[in-house]
């Protein structure tokens, strides 16, 4: 695939992946927008010299690929500053999207998919020269990476049927959009189906779904936890969103280095907190904010997070990946190199390849570079820049609310270009006069900032002078950069402009900065170095795939780690391996899970379903998810809320007349995995799976807090019918293999036919069909497309609700009932072909 040259073109707001401010410029088409690209492009070109340095410093531009697509030295100037050039005009592009086919998609479904992708990518005209639409991603298969990125999928008028596609495939879950370097941690970690698996650091949750379908049964268990519960939380909707929920994930928030020791795991991920440098592709903000202290700061936090994981949660024989978006050695390869220090033999890295993509081996040298700068100076340095950014935010402020009195009170001055006037024809006085043109400053998620966006003059056509200084800037960058020999001598010399100094050991670092700088920052020893074998972790550059940067490491534990080599305290280091767990405080977050109003079932249907399809009364299961101010009090815990979302076994009084009513049986049910919540008043049974529910029984839950955990099997309906409780949609997959009673096999007819929001006429069904759902009583059953009775992993269940009089409801959400359809199209097109094959 040839490499994509297109640099940041977005609009100001939305350009890196930021957050965007309002004002001139959102809607598109005004000068705004042309100001705001042409910021985000001085932002990128004017670059972050001290990152440049650094890396130049630490030898990323060493190697290069050879035509035979060998990694080979840089020999020559010209070859390294090729090498340099690369990687800096592929980090400075946007990052073209990414996407997989979920793994439950049917076959016959995906090849569908995959054939209508291709016919929408034929017919998309080349956007960039040498840019191919799209590759398959070999190292996972039904993976895909497109040639363009997701604004211009959004805008491009060419791109509209694609950009469709990619919406309606997204939302019915058929395919996850995911950043090709995040699909690489499930993939070498290698879940099987059964296994236990940790996510220690899992929001927003793009590897954590990714695993989840690698266990694909009831069988295993994935913890997926953050330290942050909000984030936490977040994670939970976005399983629900891509539809991934299953019993056997449990979703936790606590500070991973904590996370306690009840049980251990196959399989551990630590794809750890980090600077992410490497999404400078998505991340305006890694231009502007880059220093080396950002990863010095975050060593100390990686370590002890990987090596909770690795010493004491997971089993002998299992594996942790440990992965950051970052290129930095102190948060990959020294981080690896502790780990292995400290597991004195017991860890070892395991080889790993991924097909057909482009990886470089992890490093055993690297220099431990810092500005000599205590955190007071770069406190101060800080507070200073705030308070000049406040200023001119406030200066800003004051202009523009003279400006938009005066623009509006007074006629508009010739000198405003037609734009600005478009502008004020709609009513936006909001506009900034000076040069005719206003910019918004994108606020990038990591900023923390809630202030409005700063905005600059740089007008591309009326500011020349500023224009030839930002250009003027970047050739200074340049020159600054062009070495003139390759030695090492050079390269530091290039990171002393910066600020930055080269430390050999310990006692080189000035003592101001030892809080910063650890001894596990350092390079291993040559015999270390010769039994680590840090060349088997993977390093992942922009460059070499059109990726964002990774790194990646597997480890694997050959033996025990006792709790006496667990207590190494490093003699010169100040960091103390943490072995008593702290008391992990429970937070409370907002929780809507005994909200009736989960995505999986539509407010239309609720509503039908409620006024039983005759629209008698309003009875509405909403009214009972609390106060919403109470529930949304984020994470400070009341001793009243304590344990309250923990999950508690059903009363024998609840379940029994559930089991009885939907005829629950067989060897595979087992009343345990049914359990409700201790706040919740029974209002929702959710079904979890049997390792979650052995973690349950361990004490999981006094030590951490429970954000969620298996899937809704039974909802109350405060309804008047024979059983109080409904099956959920979310978890009808899981409970009809069990149910004897209430559960009905119907032709493909008759389950299209049950596809409604609205509650339909049994009229319209077939004899067969309707004569055996009439005289059921009113009241909640499932529906099978027949064929699927023994494949309930396919998902064609429905949950159906027996209205008064002639009416059926389907208690589906829209976006399922769509994916459903669309996966009874593919399957009627599979069936069509095969059929015209025999025929021919
Ligand atoms: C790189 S992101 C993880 C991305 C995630 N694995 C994914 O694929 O979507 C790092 C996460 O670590 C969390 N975090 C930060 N400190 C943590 C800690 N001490 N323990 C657990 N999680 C932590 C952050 O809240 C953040 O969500």
């Amino acid at each position: 695939m040839g490499r994509q040259s297109k640099r940041w073109k977005k609009k100001g707001g939305r350009a890196a992946g930021g957050r965007g401010g309002g004002g001139p410029g959102r809607g598109g088409g005004g000068p705004g927008r042309r100001d705001g690209e042409t910021y985000v492009q001085t932002v990128v070109d004017a670059g972050n010299f001290k990152l440049e340095a650094y890396y130049a410093a630490q030898g990323v531009h060493d190697h290069r690929w050879n035509e035979q697509g060998e990694l080979v030295p840089c020999n020559t100037v010209a070859e390294f500053t090729r090498e340099r050039l690369a990687w800096r005009n592929a980090i400075a592009s946007i990052l073209p999207s990414s996407f997989r086919i979920a793994k439950d998609v049917s076959p016959e479904l995906r090849q569908k998919m995959e054939a209508d992708l291709d016919t929408l990518l034929a017919q998309t005209p080349t956007l960039e020269d040498g840019v191919s639409a799209i590759r398959k991603l070999q190292f996972l298969p039904h993976a895909f990476q497109l040639g363009f990125d997701r604004t211009k999928i959004r805008k491009h008028p060419e791109l509209q049927a694609l950009h469709e596609w990619l919406k309606a495939e997204t939302d019915c879950g058929h395919i996850t959009r995911q950043e090709t370097v995040s699909m690489i941690p499930p993939v070498v970690l290698n879940t099987q189906p059964n296994d236990s698996v940790l996510d220690m650091c899992a929001a927003p949750g793009s590897k954590t779904s990714q695993i989840l379908e690698q266990l694909d049964g009831p069988r295993g268990c994935l913890v997926a936890n953050d330290a942050n519960p909000q984030r936490a939380y977040m994670l939970t909707h976005q399983l629900r969103r891509i539809m991934h929920v299953n019993p056997v994930v449990m979703i936790t928030a606590c500070d991973a280095q904590f996370f306690p020791a009840v049980t251990q795991f196959d399989k551990i991920l630590a794809d750890a907190p980090c600077s992410g440098d490497g999404t400078s592709r998505k991340n305006i903000g890694v231009w502007k904010t880059w220093t080396q202290v950002g990863a010095l700061g975050l060593h100390t936090l990686q370590v002890e997070i990987a090596w909770k994981g690795a010493s004491q949660l997971l089993r002998v024989g299992g594996d942790l990946c440990y992965s950051t978006c970052s290129m930095n050695p102190m948060e990959n390869e020294a981080v690896v190199a502790e780990l292995l220090r400290r597991g004195q033999g017991q860890l070892e890295l395991v080889p790993i390849t991924l097909q057909g993509f482009r990886t470089r081996p992890g490093w055993s040298a690297w220099k431990v570079l810092s500005e000599n700068k205590s955190r007071r100076d770069m406190k101060s340095q800080r507070n200073k820049r705030n308070a000049q950014k406040k200023w001119e935010r406030e200066q800003q402020q004051t202009t523009e609310s003279k400006l938009s009195q005066n623009l509006i009170s007074t006629p508009v001055d010739s000198s405003v270009d037609g734009s600005d006037q478009t502008l004020l024809a709609n009513g936006v006085g909001n506009v900034e006069k000076s040069n005719n043109s206003t910019i918004e400053e994108p606020i990038e998620p990591d900023m923390n900032s809630t202030a409005s966006p700063k905005r600059e003059n740089m007008d591309d056509n009326d500011n020349e002078e500023e224009r030839d200084e930002v250009k003027a800037d970047r050739d200074m960058v340049d020159q600054r950069f062009e070495p003139t020999g390759m030695n090492q001598v050079e390269l530091l010399e290039m990171a002393k402009q910066a600020g930055l100094e080269e430390y050999h050991s310990m006692t080189d670092v000035p003592e101001s900065l030892q809080r910063r700088v650890k001894e596990s920052c350092f390079p291993p020893t040559i015999d270390e170095a010769n039994t680590y074998h840090l060349d088997r972790c993977l390093r992942c550059y922009a460059h070499d795939n059109d990726t964002g940067g990774f790194f990646v490491a597997l480890l694997r534990k050959k033996g025990t780690i006792s709790a006496k080599d667990r207590r190494v305290q490093r003699a010169s280091d100040s960091t103390v391996v943490v072995e008593a767990e702290p008391p992990v405080k429970k937070a409370r977050v907002e929780d809507d899970d005994e909200d009736d109003t989960s995505p999986t079932e539509n407010s239309n249907t609720k509503q039908e379903v409620l006024n039983d399809g005759n629209k008698e009364d309003g009875d509405n299961d909403d009214e009972d998810v609390g106060d919403p101010d109470e529930r949304a009090k984020g994470n400070k815990i009341s001793d009243k809320d304590q344990g309250k979302d923990d999950f508690v076994p059903v009363e024998g009084g609840v379940l029994d007349p559930i089991v009885e009513y939907y005829g629950l049986t067989g060897p595979e049910f087992c009343r345990d995995q049914f359990m409700t919540r201790a706040g919740g008043d029974a209002k929702v049974i959710y079904y979890i799976g049997a390792q979650v529910r052995a973690l349950i029984d361990l004490g999981i839950q006094d030590r951490v807090t429970m954000i969620n955990s298996g899937l809704k099997a039974f909802v109350r309906n405060n309804k008047e019918c024979d059983c109080k409780y409904r099956v959920a949609q979310e978890g009808v997959h899981f409970i009809a293999p069990h149910m004897s009673a209430r559960k009905f096999i119907a032709s493909k007819d008759d389950f299209v036919n049950c596809l409604q929001t609205d509650p339909t006429s049994l009229a319209i069904f077939s004899d067969e069909f309707s004569s055996a759902i009439r005289p059921i009583a009113v009241g909640s059953f499932v529906v099978v497309l027949e064929g699927y009775d023994d494949q309930y992993h396919r998902k064609m269940c429905l949950s159906m609700w027996r209205c008064r009089g002639d009416n059926i409801n389907a208690l589906v959400a829209k976006v399922e009932i769509d994916g459903i359809q669309s996966k009874l199209q593919s399957m009627e097109a599979k069936k069509e072909t095969e059929c015209t094959n025999e025929a021919s």
